[in-house]
C-alpha cells in the first residue's frame, strides 16, 4: 500500500515449538492511532516487540516506508517504546529523565531544556522538572515516562498496556490525555492492550487478535457494530453466542426452533455462530415470547439490570431496564435485525 508508513507482511513466531503468531499481516499509515487488542496470550505484544526489533520473527517481514527492517537494530529504527513498567531513572529528577535521550545525542544544552519544557508541557507536567521521579504518582511517572520517549521525535511510538498499572479512573483520563497527545504530535501510535474500552475510547482503528491470528482490522465502530465472527463480538461487547445452523437465506435454527434473520449467503444447512447482544434481548410475558426460559440471577449495573435467563438450551444474558423477580418464567423476543449470523470463529476452524 502506497501510503503504509508501517508493513507486516506475514508474520510467524514460534516459542519453544508452540505457534504465537501464524502470519500476521498488517498495513499502518502515518499518524494512525492503531491498537492491537486481545486476550492475554495473543501475541500482541510479541507483534509490538518485532516492530521494535526487540524480536526477531522465524519468517515475513517488517517495512517502514517501504524498506526492510528486518536486520535494523532497535536503536537505528525511527521508533520508541512506553511500557507498563516504566522504567524511568530514579537516581535522575524529572527533567533529566527526560533529557536522557537527547544527551545522547549530544544535543546542545540550551536546546534540550526548551526541548524538556515542551516536552512537560504536552504532558501536563510543567514546573516539574526539578522533581524526583519517585516522589511521583504512578499517573505522573508514566506521563514522563511518554515524554520522554517522545523528546527524540519518533515517527512511531509503541505502547505496551502503558495504563495497565493506573487505577480506573487515572486510567481513563490517561486515555483522553494520550489521545491529544498523539493528535497534536501527529506520532503514529501503536498501542496494546486487553481493555476492549481502552481500544474502543482511542483508536483510529482496531486490530483484534486471538491465538496469533488477526480476526478482524477495523475502526471502532466497524469492529462494535460489524463483527466478522463471534469471537470478535463477545470479545467487544458481551454476547449471546449460540450454535445454530442456517437452513437457507434468512433463516436460522438455534434452541430448536426457527427464526427469520437479515442474514444470507451462507448456503443451506450450515452450522453458525448466532450472536445476540444482551440490550437486544426483550422481557416480555411467558406466552408471547419467541422463547420462555426462567430468571436465574439479577445483578443491577447502574443503567440496567443484566438477567440470566435460563431457557430448555440456552442461557441467555439480558439487559433491560425492567427487573424481573428470581424464579419467575418470562418470555424473550427478539427483531429479525438484531439475530446476526456469523461463520465459526477463525479460532474454532483453527
Ligand atoms: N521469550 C519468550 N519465550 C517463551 N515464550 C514466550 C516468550 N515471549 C512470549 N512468549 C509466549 O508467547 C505467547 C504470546 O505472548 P505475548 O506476550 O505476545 O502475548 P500478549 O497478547 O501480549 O499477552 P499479554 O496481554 O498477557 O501480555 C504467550 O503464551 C507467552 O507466554
Amino acid at each position: 500500500m502506497a501510503d503504509s508508513l508501517i508493513e507486516l507482511h506475514d508474520l510467524k513466531k514460534e516459542f519453544d515449538g508452540t505457534p504465537v503468531l501464524r502470519g500476521i499481516s498488517l498495513d499502518i499509515k502515518s499518524r494512525e492511532f492503531v491498537t492491537l487488542l486481545g486476550p492475554s496470550g495473543c501475541g500482541k505484544t510479541t507483534t509490538l516487540r518485532i516492530i521494535g526489533g526487540f524480536e526477531q520473527p522465524d519468517s515475513g517481514d517488517v517495512l517502514f516506508e517501504g524498506r526492510r527492517l528486518n536486520d535494523v537494530p532497535p536503536y537505528r529504527r525511527e521508533i520508541n517504546t512506553v511500557f507498563q513498567r516504566y522504567a524511568l531513572f530514579p537516581h535522575l529528577n524529572v527533567a533529566e529523565n527526560i533529557a536522557f535521550g537527547l544527551h545522547i545525542k549530544k544535543m546542545n544544552p540550551a536546546e534540550i531544556k526548551l526541548k524538556t519544557r515542551e516536552m512537560l508541557s504536552l504532558v501536563g507536567l510543567s514546573g516539574f522538572e526539578a522533581r524526583d521521579v519517585t516522589s511521583l504518582s504512578g499517573g505522573q511517572q508514566q506521563r514522563v515516562a511518554i515524554a520522554r520517549a517522545l523528546v527524540c521525535e519518533p515517527r512511531v511510538l509503541l505502547l505496551d498496556e502503558p495504563l495497565g498499572a493506573l487505577d480506573l479512573k487515572l486510567r481513563k483520563d490517561m486515555q483522553i490525555e494520550l489521545k491529544r497527545i498523539q493528535q497534536r504530535t501527529g506520532i503514529t501510535f501503536i498501542y496494546v492492550t486487553h481493555d476492549q474500552e481502552e481500544a474502543l475510547t482511542m483508536s483510529d482503528r482496531i486490530v483484534v487478535m486471538n491465538h496469533g491470528v488477526i480476526q478482524q482490522v477495523g475502526s471502532p465502530t466497524d469492529i462494535y457494530n460489524e463483527p466478522e465472527n463471534a469471537f470478535v463480538a463477545d470479545f467487544i461487547g458481551e454476547s449471546n453466542i449460540i450454535d445454530g445452523v442456517m437452513l437457507e437465506d434468512r433463516k436460522v435454527e438455534f434452541c430448536d426452533r426457527e427464526f427469520e434473520c437479515v442474514d444470507s449467503g451462507f448456503g443451506h444447512n450450515t452450522p453458525v455462530d448466532v450472536v445476540i447482544r444482551p440490550e437486544d434481548l426483550r422481557l416480555v410475558y411467558a406466552g408471547d415470547g419467541l422463547l420462555q426460559g426462567v430468571v436465574e440471577s439479577i445483578v443491577f449495573k447502574g443503567v440496567h439490570y443484566e438477567m440470566m435467563v435460563r431457557t430448555e438450551h440456552f442461557t441467555f444474558t439480558v439487559h433491560s431496564t425492567m427487573a424481573e423477580p428470581v424464579g419467575k418464567t418470562v418470555g424473550l423476543t427478539v427483531i429479525p435485525f438484531d439475530i446476526h449470523i456469523m461463520h465459526r470463529s477463525a479460532e474454532a476452524q483453527a
